[in-house]
């Protein structure tokens, strides 16, 4: 095949059959992925049975390839893991045809750019109850920052709101979180469908082997975790429908996502375009595609500020100059509060939420600077390397938001590319916003100290789940001053 068309791109010398299976770590793919663009140049390949991945470490490449021609990037490797543990209706795993087309339909109805414009009153609201929930309790922060991602999500897709920390759908979502970070841990479950499956050996073809023998049988882990999980997947799918079609006939049952298509199933049957798994599996990946990603780039914003003293005080100057102390900010303040923007895109870029992405796979032989990217290949567009890009970031492993202000570019990629690109992205982006704006306009966040007042400084080590996310660390909240407490304890408007 090679003779007939350019080279593959440049890779490392590969082991006989298994190609280049044995290098890939276990532990921070993206970190290997990118130590490869040093050598073989930005873009490289790897070889593991039966597939090729394509390694893409350039911005300029990755929106070349997935989003200039992502008419045949837009794919996805089958996981007959996923399947089996209950996620048979997650567009995000959905190979590209008509089905992905339809669940993107449903989706951007209720995640458009001007849709989620119709959101900001409620994201603020949410921003104000987080800052109020950290004044009182703030060694919870993390569980303060999951409610707030969860919350509004579960307002869109189920008319649900979050009155207490024991809600059951917090719950839920926590369980599938912890599922999904388990799954994702090196020799669990994603091993078909992420960069990781190549980690762990396991290719599709054995898959299918293995994933009905018994338990004892070496390689057949993935299958029975996946089995073992599916309780509180189906939980995840099954509760809110019959939660909200309770309320349905008790006249109760808020807007939203799934009452609005309950009663369009209810009103014209089977020629609605939907089918109840449709409208089941679109609602349930609202609630977890969007609350362990938001959580997670909180979480990182937050070590950054424990990390980083200089540019949170610079920050709170901002805010204390543009919208002085009486008030909490808004979304009209963001146009003029460009170095908390530049917080935001360093948090997205720093140490980014989803390193590897989720990868595309190729649905046409292409060629691309001279360089042969067979049909089927797994494409993994490294955020991580595309961040430290040194081409483009100036001492790229440290967090400084002012680098936008001397016209270093926001980056890319976060959000993914082309027909795949995240489509709660513009929710995802003022939620994030305002919970920056209003923790920075409230508190100081610092290290934790010894008995002898030395600082407990957290260390840059991430836990990698689909979504990556800083090991558990602690921190000191505090109201900057008075009016900041104020503003906190009175922040409802
Ligand atoms: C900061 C928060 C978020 C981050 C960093 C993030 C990141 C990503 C990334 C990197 C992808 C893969 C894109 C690709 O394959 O090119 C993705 C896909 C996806 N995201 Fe997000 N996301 C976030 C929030 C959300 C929210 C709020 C929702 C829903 C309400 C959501 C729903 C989805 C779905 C359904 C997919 C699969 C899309 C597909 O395969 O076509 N995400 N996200």
């Amino acid at each position: 095949r090679q003779q007939k068309h350019p080279p593959l791109p440049p890779g490392p010398p590969a082991d006989p059959i298994i190609g280049h299976l044995r290098m890939i770590p276990k532990d921070d793919p993206g970190g290997f992925f990118y130590e490869l663009s040093k050598k073989y140049g930005k873009i490289a390949h790897l070889r593991i049975p039966g597939r090729t991945m394509i390694i893409l470490n350039s911005a300029q490449a990755a929106m070349d390839l997935l989003d200039k021609r992502s008419g045949i990037y837009s794919d996805r490797i089958t996981s007959h893991v996923f399947e089996l543990m209950g996620w048979a209706y997650n567009v995000g795993f959905f190979s590209y045809g008509e089905r992905f087309r339809k669940h993107r339909r449903m989706l951007n109805d209720y995640l458009n750019h001007k849709k989620c414009q119709s959101y900001l009153p409620l994201q603020a609201l949410e921003g104000r109850r987080l800052v109020q929930n950290l004044l009182y309790n703030p060694d919870r922060f993390g569980d303060h920052l999951n409610r707030f991602s969860t919350s509004l999500i579960l307002r869109i897709a189920y008319g649900h709101e979050i009155v207490s920390g024991d809600d059951p759908f917090l719950k839920i979502v926590s369980d599938v979180e912890h599922c999904l970070s388990e799954c994702a841990a090196p020799g669990s479950n994603l091993v078909d469908l992420m960069p990781i499956s190549y980690f762990n050996g396991l290719n599709e073809g054995l898959f299918l082997i293995v994933k009905d023998l018994p338990s004892w049988f070496p390689g057949t882990y993935p299958a029975n975790q996946a089995r073992s999980y599916r309780h509180f997947i189906d939980l995840m799918h099954d509760y809110p429908v019959e939660h909200v079609q309770k309320q349905m006939v008790e006249g109760t049952a808020q807007a939203s996502f799934l009452r609005n298509h309950l009663e369009g199933l209810q009103r014209e049957g089977s020629d609605y375009p939907y089918t109840a798994d449709d409208i089941k599996g679109v609602a349930a990946v609202m609630y977890t595609g969007g609350a362990d990603t938001t959580w997670s780039t909180l979480s990182i914003f937050m070590l950054a500020m424990v990390l980083y003293p200089s540019v949170q005080a610079q920050a709170q100057e901002e805010i204390d100059e543009s919208i002085g102390r009486d008030r909490l900010p808004n979304f009209n303040d963001r146009p003029n509060l460009p170095y908390i923007e530049g917080v935001l895109q360093e948090t997205y870029r720093w140490n980014n939420t989803a390193p590897t992405g989720i990868p595309h796979c190729s649905m046409e032989d292409d060629i691309y600077n001279g360089m042969f990217i067979p049909k089927g290949s797994v494409i993994v567009a490294n955020t991580r390397g595309i961040t430290l890009d040194g081409d483009v970031y100036k001492e790229p492993r440290i967090f400084d938001p002012s680098r936008y202000l001397r016209g270093e570019p926001y980056p890319v990629g976060h959000f993914g590319f082309g027909r795949r690109i995240c489509p709660g992205r513009h929710l995802a982006d003022s939620s994030v916003w305002i919970a920056i704006a209003s923790i920075l306009a409230v508190f100081n966040i610092s290290p934790v100290e010894e008995a002898d007042g030395t600082p407990i400084l957290p260390k840059e080590e991430f836990i990698s789940g689909i979504a990556s996310h800083p090991k558990p660390f602690k921190c000191r909240i505090v109201p900057r001053n008075e009016k900041a407490r104020a503003n906190a304890e009175n922040g409802y408007d």
